[in-house]
C-alpha cells in the first residue's frame, strides 16, 4: 500500500485515547520535564534555552552514569567481572554522548554569552552534585567538594555516601586480591574517603596481567575497558576547557575559580593511574 496524498493514514488499532491508560507523556513525566527550563534573564535572551537544556541533558546523563557506576561496584563485589563489563561498555557510551555534545554549546558565540552570563550569578557546573559523585565512583575522592552542597541537603547526604563507599576502582582492587594476585595490603585496607593514589606495586600486578594475558582474558579486558573510562573522562573534560577557552577566554569562573586555569588543573587527576603506569613496563 502506498502513501496518498504524502499523508500516512492512521491504522484503526492504533490506540488514541489515554483518558484512562498510560500515555508516552504520562510515562516519561514530560509535563515535568519539559516545564523545568526557567530562563532568568529579562527580556529572555534566545540562546539562554540552549544554555540550560545543555546542563540539564548532561545532568540526565550523569545520572544514568551513576546508576551504571553503582551496577559495576555490585558486579565487581560480587565477582561477576563479565556483567561488569556489560555496564562499563554503556557508560562509555553515554561518555561520548556528553563529550560530543559539546559541539552544540560551542555554537554559543563570546557576545551572546556575554548577554545573559551576568545573570547567571554565582551559579556553575562547580555545583553539580552528580559530576563529583561519578568522580568519587571512580576513586578521584575529595572531601572538601562535599561542603559546597550544605545548602542541598539530599545532595549532599548521596555524596556524602558516594564519598564513604569503595569506588570502581577499589571494588576492582580488591576482586585481583581475591583473585590472588600479589595486591598491596595498603591499598586492600585504605581510608576509601580518600582520593586514590598511585602504587608502584599495583603496577607490577598489571605487569603481571598483561604479560599473561590469555591467562586473565577478563581481568586484562577489564584494564583496558577501565582505561577507555579515564580516557574518555578526560576528553570531556578537555572538551569543557575548550569550550571554556573560547567563550570566555580568561575570566574568572563565576564559581569564583580562575577559570580556565583551574580547569586545567583537573586534566592532572587521575583515576587509575597505574593502568597508564604498566605501559611503561610492557615488553623490551
Ligand atoms: C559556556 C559554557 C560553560 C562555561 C563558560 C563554563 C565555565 C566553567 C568554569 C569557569 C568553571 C570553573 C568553576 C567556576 O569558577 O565557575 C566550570 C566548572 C565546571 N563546569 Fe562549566 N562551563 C560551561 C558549561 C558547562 C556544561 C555544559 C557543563 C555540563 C554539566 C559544565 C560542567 C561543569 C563542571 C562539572 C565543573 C566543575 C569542574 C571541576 O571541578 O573540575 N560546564 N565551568
Ligand atoms: N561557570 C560559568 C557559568 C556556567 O557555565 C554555568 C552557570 C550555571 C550553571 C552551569 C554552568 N556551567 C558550567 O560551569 C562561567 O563562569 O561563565
Amino acid at each position: 500500500m502506498t502513501v496518498d496524498k504524502n499523508t500516512r493514514a492512521l491504522e484503526s488499532e492504533i490506540e488514541t485515547d489515554f483518558s484512562d491508560k498510560m500515555s508516552y507523556g504520562s510515562y516519561l513525566g514530560l509535563d515535568t520535564l519539559l516545564e523545568s527550563q526557567h530562563p532568568v534573564s529579562k527580556p529572555e535572551h534566545h540562546d539562554e534555552l540552549l544554555f540550560i537544556i545543555q546542563h540539564q541533558t548532561s545532568e540526565l546523563w550523569l545520572k544514568l552514569m551513576l546508576h551504571e557506576l553503582r551496577a559495576i561496584q555490585q558486579r565487581l563485589r560480587a565477582d561477576d567481572l563479565r556483567f561488569a563489563l556489560k555496564h562499563i561498555a554503556r557508560v562509555k557510551h553515554i561518555q561520548r554522548t556528553l563529550t560530543e555534545q559539546w559541539s552544540v554549546l560551542a555554537t554559543l558565540t563570546p557576545s551572546e554569552y556575554a548577554e545573559f552570563r551576568g545573570d547567571l550569578g554565582s551559579s556553575s557546573g562547580f555545583q553539580s552534585y552528580q559530576y563529583r559523585a561519578v568522580e568519587f565512583a571512580l576513586g578521584n575522592k575529595n572531601a572538601d567538594m562535599v561542603k559546597v552542597f550544605a545548602a542541598e541537603p539530599a545532595a549532599q547526604e548521596m555524596l556524602r555516601e558516594t564519598l564513604a563507599a569503595p569506588s570502581v576502582y577499589d571494588e576492582f582492587i580488591r576482586l585481583l586480591a581475591r583473585r590472588g594476585f600479589a595486591v598491596p595490603a595498603e591499598l586492600l585496607e585504605r581510608d576509601v574517603t580518600e582520593a586514590h593514589v598511585f602504587s608502584p606495586g599495583l603496577v607490577q600486578v598489571y605487569k603481571d596481567v598483561y604479560e599473561h594475558a590469555a591467562e586473565h582474558w577478563d581481568l586484562y579486558e577489564a584494564c583496558e575497558e577501565l582505561v577507555d573510562l579515564e580516557e574518555n573522562f578526560q576528553l570531556w573534560r578537555f572538551r569543557h576547557l575548550k569550550t571554556v577557552e573560547r567563550t570566555i577566554g580568561f575570566k574568572r569562573g563565576t564559581g569564583g575559580s580562575s577559570g580556565v586555569g583551574f580547569l586545567q588543573k583537573a586534566l592532572e587527576l587521575t583515576f587509575f593511574p597505574e593502568l597508564y603506569a604498566v605501559r611503561t613496563e610492557i615488553g623490551a
